[in-house]
C-alpha cells in the first residue's frame, strides 16, 4: 500500500469506485504522476493501438481471447464491409481537407485498415493524402493538429538528437523522409508544419512501395521558419525564430546525420524531401559518399520526367537525342531532371555530358540560362549556361529555342500563359508540355489550358492530377509526372538488395522500368504514365530493376542475388489485410 509524502493513498477506491492504481486521477495537480501502460496490447489498450487494433472486425473468438466483450458493440463486421462504411463516408465530405483529417484520424486509429483503403482506392485518395491536399494540410498545420505524426527534432534538441531518436517506438527503420521545411510543394517556407510532407510520402512508401509502415520514419527537423505568417500565427507549432543557417545550420544537420546512422546503422534509406535548393544539393553531394542518401526533388522526380519523355518518343517519334528540352525553373527539379536527360542521351549516343547537355535549356526568374550570366549563376545552374543572347521573357524563349519539350518546375502557377502554349504550338504538331509544379495552384497550366490552347495537340502531364478533358469530342487524359511513381519502388529495390550507396544508373534503370509500364491502351488515350491503380505492380517493376543494377554495381549487400527479383518484390510488400490474433 502506498502512503505517505506526496504518494497517494488510494484505499477510498478499494471498495466500489475505480482503483487509481497509480495515482493519476487522485493526483492533485501539484503531486506528479507516472504515466504508466503495459507491453502487450490487450482489451482496451488493444482498441486504441492503431498498429493491432481492427475496430468492429475483431472476430468472437479474439473478443474472447483478448479482453474485449464489452467494449464493442456486437456486430462483426468484415474489413471489406468497413472499407465501403468508409470510403462512403470519405465521399460525403467536400472540402478536401475534411477527407484529409478523416485519412489521418483513421491512420491513428486503424492503420490496416488505412492502408487497405489507400492500396485499393489509389487514383481517389492519393490527391487526398497527397498533393494537392496536403499542401493545404501543412499550411493549416497547426490549426488541425490532434496528434502528432512523426519526430521532431528541433534546435532545442541540439547535441541531444541521438536521445531523440531513441524516443522514437521503433528500432528497425529502413527509410527515413527527413524535411526542414523550407521548400513546402509550391508553397514555400512552412516550417515545422512540412511535417504533413514527410508523413504523406512515407504513407506511399507503403501503400504504393509495400514497406512496412513499421519501418518508415517521418522526420521535421525544425531549425526555425523565414515566414512571418507563421512566426505571427497563434496555432504555429514549431520554433518561433527564425531560420538558423552557415555553421549552426551545417553542424545540426551534421549531428542529425551522425544521429541516424549511429542509431540505425549503415542501410537506412534517407530521402531528403522539400529542402530549398541553397541546402539540398550540398546536404546530398556531402552525405552520398558516407550515407545511403536520396533527394526526392532532384533524383526522384529526374527519374520519373525521364521516363515519361522515354515512354513519349512513342508518340513524338525520333530518339530523345533528336529533341529540344526548355525548363522553366532550374532548381532541383530542373537541373535534376536536365541532368539526368543529358546522361541518358549520353549513354546512348556516346556523347559527353558536356555536348548532351546542350539540347537543353533553361528559364529562371531572370530569363534564360545563358553564358553572359555565369559569373553570377549559383553552381548547379553553370552548366546550363550555353552561348545565346540573353532573353528575359519564357514565350520568347520559345521562340528562340525552338523546344518541342517544354517542362514547368518553377513552383509558380499560370506561368505558361496562353502565348506560350501557342507558341509551342505553332512549333510542334504534338507539343509535349509538363506543368510540374505542386499544388494544383502552382501548376504551369491547367490540362484543360494545354489541350484547348494547342487545338487537342498536346500531350499534357502535370505534377498534381488533373480530371480528363474533352475537346472536340476527343476526351484527352491526363498523366501524373510524379515522383510518387519512382520513390516507392526505388526505395523497396533498395531495401531488397540492402543497397549500401544510390548510383545515378539505378535512376536510369527506374526510368527504364516504369516506361516499360505504358501500354498501347495507355498511348491510346495520349498517356505517357501508366494508370496509379497499378502502382504496386509498377513498384515491384522498378524495385526488380533497381536492385539488379545494384547487384550488377557491387553496391548490394544482401546475398546471394535472389534469382527472380519480381517475385522477391513482390512477396517482400506489406499487405494491409487483417492478421488473426492467437
Ligand atoms: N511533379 C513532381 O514530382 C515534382 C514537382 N516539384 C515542384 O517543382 C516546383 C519547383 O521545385 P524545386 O525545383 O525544388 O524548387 P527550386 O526552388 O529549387 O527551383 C525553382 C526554380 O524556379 C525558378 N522560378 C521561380 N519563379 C519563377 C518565375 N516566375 N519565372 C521563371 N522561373 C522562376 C527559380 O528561379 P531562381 O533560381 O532565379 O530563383 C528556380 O530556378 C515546386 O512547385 C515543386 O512542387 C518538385 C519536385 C517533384
Ligand atoms: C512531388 C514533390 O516532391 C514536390 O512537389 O516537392
Ligand atoms: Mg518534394
Amino acid at each position: 500500500m502506498m502512503n505517505g509524502g506526496d504518494v497517494v493513498d488510494n484505499k477510498a477506491a478499494v471498495e466500489g469506485g475505480v482503483k487509481d492504481m497509480y495515482g493519476e486521477d487522485s493526483a492533485t495537480l501539484n503531486q506528479l504522476a507516472t504515466p504508466w501502460t503495459i507491453s502487450v496490447s490487450s482489451g482496451y489498450s488493444l482498441l486504441r493501438d492503431p498498429r493491432h487494433n481492427k475496430g468492429l472486425a475483431f472476430t468472437e473468438k479474439e473478443r474472447d481471447a483478448h479482453y474485449l466483450r464489452g467494449l464493442l458493440p456486437p456486430v462483426v463486421l468484415s474489413q471489406e464491409l468497413q472499407e465501403k462504411r468508409l470510403m462512403n463516408t470519405l465521399r460525403q465530405y467536400q472540402v478536401p481537407l475534411q477527407r484529409y483529417m478523416a485519412m489521418m484520424d483513421l491512420q491513428e486509429r486503424n492503420e490496416r485498415l488505412f492502408y487497405k483503403l489507400l492500396v485499393d482506392n489509389v487514383e481517389e485518395l492519393l490527391p487526398v493524402v497527397y498533393t494537392p491536399t496536403v499542401g493545404e494540410a501543412c499550411q493549416k498545420y497547426g490549426s488541425i493538429f490532434r496528434r502528432p505524426q512523426g519526430l521532431y527534432i528541433s534546435l532545442k534538441e541540439k547535441g541531444k538528437i541521438l536521445e531523440v531518436l531513441k524516443n522514437w517506438p521503433e528500432r528497425s527503420i529502413q527509410v527515413i523522409v527527413v524535411t526542414d521545411g523550407e521548400r513546402i510543394l509550391g508553397l514555400g517556407d512552412l516550417g515545422c508544419q512540412g511535417m504533413g510532407i514527410p508523413v504523406g510520402k512515407l504513407s506511399l512508401y507503403t501503400a504504393l512501395g509495400g514497406v512496412r509502415p513499421s519501418a518508415c520514419l517521418p522526420i521535421t527537423l525544425d531549425v526555425g521558419t523565414n515566414n512571418q505568417k507563421l512566426l505571427d500565427d497563434e496555432f504555429y507549432i514549431g520554433l518561433r525564430q527564425r531560420r538558423a543557417t552557415g555553421q549552426e545550420y551545417s553542424e545540426f544537420l551534421h549531428e542529425f546525420m551522425s544521429a541516424v546512422k549511429q542509431n540505425y546503422g549503415e542501410k537506412v534509406l534517407i530521402q531528403f524531401e522539400d529542402f530549398a535548393n541553397h541546402n539540398a544539393f550540398d546536404l546530398l553531394a556531402k552525405y552520398s559518399t558516407t550515407h545511403l542518401v536520396f533527394n526526392d526533388d532532384i533524383q526522384g522526380t529526374a527519374s520519373v520526367v525521364l521516363a515519361g519523355l522515354i515512354a513519349s518518343l512513342k508518340l513524338l517519334g525520333g530518339t530523345l537525342a533528336d529533341h529540344t528540352f526548355l525548363f522553366l525553373g532550374a532548381g532541383e527539379a530542373g537541373t535534376g531532371i536536365a541532368e539526368l536527360i543529358a546522361l541518358e542521351i549520353s549513354k546512348q549516343t556516346n556523347a559527353s555530358m558536356e555536348e548532351s547537355r546542350k539540347k537543353i535549356w533553361l528559364v529562371d526568374s531572370k530569363g534564360l540560362i545563358v553564358s553572359s550570366r555565369k559569373e553570377s549563376l549559383q553552381h548547379f545552374k553553370q552548366p546550363w549556361a550555353h552561348e545565346h543572347e540573353p532573353v528575359k521573357e519564357l514565350v520568347n524563349a520559345v521562340k528562340a529555342i525552338k523546344p518541342t519539350i517544354l517542362i514547368g518546375t518553377s513552383g509558380v502557377g499560370k506561368t505558361f500563359t496562353k502565348e506560350v502554349v501557342k507558341a509551342m504550338a505553332v512549333l510542334n504538331e504534338k507539343p509535349l508540355i509538363m506543368a510540374l509544379s505542386n499544388p494544383t495552384s502552382q501548376a504551369e497550366c491547367t490540362a484543360e489550358e494545354a489541350y484547348t490552347w494547342t487545338e487537342g495537340r498536346a500531350i499534357f502531364a502535370s505534377g498534381s492530377p488533373f480530371d480528363p478533358v474533352e475537346y472536340n469530342g476527343k476526351l484527352n487524359v491526363p498523366g501524373q509526372a510524379n515522383n510518387a511513381y519512382i520513390f516507392p519502388g526505388f526505395g523497396l529495390g533498395v531495401i531488397i538488395s540492402g543497397a549500401i550507396r544510390v548510383h545515378e544508373d539505378m535512376l536510369l534503370a527506374a526510368s527504364e522500368a516504369l516506361a516499360e509500364q505504358v501500354t498501347q491502351e495507355n498511348y491510346d488515350k495520349g498517356l505517357i504514365y501508366p494508370p496509379f491503380a497499378n502502382i504496386r505492380k509498377i513498384s515491384a517493376h522498378i524495385a526488380a530493376k533497381v536492385a539488379a543494377k545494384a547487384y550488377e554495381l557491387g553496391l548490394a549487400s544482401r546475398l546471394p542475388q535472389p534469382e527472380d527479383l519480381v517475385k522477391c518484390a513482390e512477396s517482400s510488400m506489406y499487405s494491409p489485410t487483417y492478421r488473426t490474433y492467437r
